[in-house]
């Protein structure tokens, strides 16, 4: 017998632009897919029960049974550690695919089977993985591991990079699921929306409160400008006893409420964005929580603060895009600045000799991102919070003395966390990654993600190196 698989997948993110704003629907956030994904695999099993691994964790082990007649069930082995996030992916997407498909769903095909996950090794810290190797945390290095590396650690205990494991990782579960029984066709625009609304609500009640969803909907749409949906529609349905006809309800493209916003958004021609993961860990909820206090006790100061720094944000969009229509319009002019441009430093555009419509642009990108960097300092200050903790800000400025780098910024709720660079040549990719290489006031590891605008998707084994060997 053939073993059919159902594998979908889902892309990590990186909020440019909008870290907190993005939790209120005034605003909005700028937020990239990485090459950087998470893949479920189901495939069907003789043994009865659904079991769930995680091979690259010590402990990635679960097992659940359903029952479906009295009543619609999902219990988790006794005696296994348990994952608010798988559990919570099965329960409801199961419940919703057995309304949706109807009580047949699973006769025809059988919830007995193993199911795979797999996030790519940029998600977690591979410090363990290369020690081990006796390697140095290079670039060349990271480059070099196996596909879904063994982390040797726990999911409890695994140092995360903060590409947004456990919004991937739902998405993924819950795509997987909904395709594997025949309840979506993700090519379906309805279908999709249903997925993200799902895995929304999936995300939500695993993690115990609504979010702003800027990462389940990266997971779901790729690259995008987000706004986000008002909280009241999941509200009333965030209990453990939802049935399956109240989620499909709510959750169902169609259903009331649902005001989010995806606009379809990507860098600009030769813009590569490159990340690096620092290891000093601060902690988002943590950041969130200070800032949002900050922000009710002075509302005067902080709404001032946040309409500027949201309208820089906008400036900002605006002006990629217009980049990008520009590298349309005039491909050969675009070419020539990109091509100048990645031999002079940032600071030195505005007064290159030239002068053109794509270099006052580029000047422009410098100049408003150089605003947003501010005024996010200035929140720094003001919440007592480091968002770009002067440790961050000198290596940002570092980067930004490469030629050919174009912006440089913490990204999502910053912190000492994370760094991204945007950048226009592979020599300034080099350059920057020497720079974090020879960085010894911060512990700066590069990660080897690309920008990648695709959102969640159906994938055949063949096509994801290393997936097989996983199984
Ligand atoms: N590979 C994986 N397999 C199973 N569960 C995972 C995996 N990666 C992440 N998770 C789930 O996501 C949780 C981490 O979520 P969270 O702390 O919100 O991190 P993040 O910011 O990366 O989403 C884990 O405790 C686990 O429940
Ligand atoms: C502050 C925020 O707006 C952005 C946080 O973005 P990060 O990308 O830093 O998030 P984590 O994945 O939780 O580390 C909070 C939010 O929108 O949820």
């Amino acid at each position: 017998m053939t073993l059919s698989h159902t594998i979908a997948s889902a892309p990590g993110k990186v909020l440019l632009t909008g870290g907190y704003l993005v939790l209120e629907q005034q605003f909005q956030g700028l937020v990239v897919g990485t090459s950087a994904r998470f893949y479920t695999i189901i495939t069907p099993s003789d043994e009865p029960g659904i079991q769930v691994r995680s091979p690259q964790f010590d402990g990635g082990n679960w097992h659940y049974t359903l029952t479906v007649q009295p009543d619609f069930q999902l219990t988790p082995s006794s005696g296994t550690s348990r994952n608010p996030f798988v559990e919570a992916s099965l329960r409801f997407t199961l419940a919703l695919v057995r309304e949706k498909v109807g009580r047949s769903a699973f006769g025809v095909l059988s919830t007995d089977c193993i199911i795979t996950i797999l996030g790519d090794n940029d998600f977690y810290s591979q410090q363990a993985q290369l020690e081990k190797l006796g390697l140095d945390s290079s670039y060349g290095s990271l480059a070099g591991l196996p596909p879904f590396a063994d982390t040797m650690t726990s999911l409890k205990d695994v140092h995360k990079t903060g590409l947004g494991s456990s919004a991937a990782l739902t998405t993924s579960l819950v795509a997987a699921l909904c395709a594997h029984f025949k309840a979506v066709d993700l090519d379906n625009q309805k279908d999709r929306t249903l997925v993200h609304n799902l895995a929304q609500f999936v995300h939500c009640f695993a993690q115990g409160k609504v979010g702003s969803g800027f990462d389940v909907s990266a997971a779901v749409w790729g690259s995008h400008r987000y706004r986000r949906f008002n909280p009241q529609v999941l509200a009333s349905i965030m209990d453990q006893q939802v049935d399956g006809t109240l989620l499909l309800k709510h959750l169902s493209a169609d259903s009331f409420g649902w005001d989010n916003e995806v606009a379809p958004f990507k860098l600009p021609p030769g813009f590569d964005l490159i990340l690096a993961d620092i290891d000093a860990g601060s902690h988002t909820p943590t950041l969130v929580g200070k800032v949002l206090a900050w922000r009710k006790a002075n509302p005067t100061t902080a709404n001032a603060l946040w309409v500027e720094l949201g309208s820089y944000n906008s400036k900002v969009e605006q002006v990629l895009r217009d980049l990008t229509t520009a590298e349309q319009k005039e491909p050969v002019l675009y070419k020539a600045v990109i091509e100048k441009c990645s031999r002079h430093k940032a600071s030195e555009w505005a007064s290159l000799p030239e002068t053109n419509e794509v270099i006052s642009k580029m000047v422009q990108l410098v100049h408003n991102f150089g605003h947003v960097r501010r005024l996010l300092r200035e929140m720094s200050q003001l919440s007592e919070v480091p968002i770009e903790p002067i440790e961050q800000t000198q290596l940002l400025e570092a980067c930004l003395e490469v030629e050919g780098t174009v912006i440089a910024g913490v990204p999502g709720a910053g912190g000492y966390d994370a760094i991204f660079c945007i950048v226009l040549s592979d020599k300034a990719k080099q350059q920057v990654r020497q720079v974090w290489q020879g960085w010894s006031a911060l512990s700066v590891g590069p990660l080897l993600s690309k920008a990648d605008s695709k959102g969640v998707t159906l994938v055949e084994l063949a096509d994801v190196p290393g997936l097989a060997n996983s199984l």
